[in-house]
């Protein structure tokens, strides 16, 4: 249970650390209405006294329910809001009093919003980005030819923004902020909302970047498997605070969370019996089994396999949500702050 305390130490205090998070505040003052013409003043704490370091070239997932300050945080390091308190760092540089240097370095993609010209082709914003972060010409065609190579844009310069699916989007997004070659990455949701196939095509993108280019990524998503592809190490964040630090399976551990297997049978069979799982569902043929998700599924896949006869499987990994009220629950939230 308290495998959090101990796993932080393992991250911290990394010689060459890129992010410098030391007791970072950020309170916002709020009006709220409690009458006609009459208005109260309150204090949000949007983040209280979060201290974190991120050494170069980790890829980092960044997670917590809705509401715990992770877009709050993601705007300080980035020079869009100044903290209320504490010591921040990227790169050596105060991103609010330098936001300009910063940008330089720093690359952010916003699932949710696209940092293109909705009207533009997309080879247009990039041109635009070009002359904006006065990228020189080699540089950009380099980096321009790279992504387009491996985000499989070519067919899709040409076409207007506003045209593009989600996930056409979200790659030319990465892209975008991708040629200027930033040494930091903060992807907010990067994820969200794209089919399997796509999430498969960014996640893997993402990785090469990482491994070739040693590129710093904070990664904030609500999906645990961008995070368990991704990511050798997860903050959770709830209530502004750091929460847990350190590997996916140890949350998992601390947590108590459960995975589910999905598994479909050539025909409709009575409840799957195995010691490490239990089925939580049968609908005709296809059936769930929860098992926990600090394990891995193959022992229980190749026993099922064995015994059963298993026509597909996928593996789903419990919601944020979940996983942070189980380790409310179990009193591991305390042991990871404390
Ligand atoms: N500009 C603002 N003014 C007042 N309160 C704010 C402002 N921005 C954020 N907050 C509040 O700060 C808290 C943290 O918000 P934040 O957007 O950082 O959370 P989040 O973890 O990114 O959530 P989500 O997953 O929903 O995007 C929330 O209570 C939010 O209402």
């Amino acid at each position: 249970m308290d495998v959090a305390v101990g796993v932080h130490s393992e991250f911290s205090g990394v010689e060459g650390d890129f992010i410098e998070l030391d007791g970072v505040e950020k309170v916002f003052d709020v009006r709220k209405k409690t009458g006609f013409l009459r208005s109260e003043r309150r204090q949000v704490r949007a983040v209280d006294s979060l201290s974190f370091t991120v050494p170069r070239g980790e890829m980092v997932g960044y997670i917590g329910p809705n509401g715990a300050g992770k877009s709050t945080t993601i705007k300080m390091l980035t020079g869009i809001l100044t903290p209320s308190g504490g010591r921040l760092r990227v790169a050596g540089i105060d991103p609010s009093r330098e936001r300009t240097r910063l940008a330089q370095r720093i690359g952010v993609v916003f699932g949710q919003r696209t940092t293109l010209w909705w009207d533009l082709p997309l080879i247009d914003s990039y041109r635009l980005m070009h002359r904006m972060y006065r990228i020189p010409d080699g540089r950009y065609r380099e980096n321009l030819d790279r992504c387009v190579e491996l985000l499989q844009l070519a067919d899709l310069l040409d076409v207007p923004v506003r045209q593009l699916s989600l996930g056409q989007r979200m790659r030319g997004d990465i892209a975008a902020a991708l040629l200027h070659d930033p040494d930091v990455l903060y992807l907010d949701e990067p994820t969200i909302g794209l089919d399997v196939i796509s999430k498969a095509r960014v996640r893997e993108f993402l990785r090469d970047l990482n491994a070739e280019r040693g590129t710093t990524v904070l990664l904030t998503t609500h999906d645990l498997t961008d995070i368990e592809q991704l990511c050798r190490r997860v903050m959770v964040i709830d209530h502004g605070r750091l929460m847990y630090d350190g590997p996916l399976t140890g949350l998992h551990e601390v947590g108590e969370s459960e995975r589910t297997l999905v598994v479909d049978l050539e025909r409709e069979l009575p409840p799957i019996e195995v010691e490490s799982a239990r089925v939580v569902k049968v609908e005709g043929p296809r059936q769930w089994l929860a098992f926990p998700a600090a394990s891995s599924a193959a022992p229980l896949v190749a026993r099922i396999a064995a015994e059963y006869p298993l026509v597909d499987l996928s593996v789903r990994e419990p919601d944020i949500e979940t996983v942070i009220a189980k380790m409310y629950a179990q009193g591991g939230a305390e042991k990871a702050v404390s």
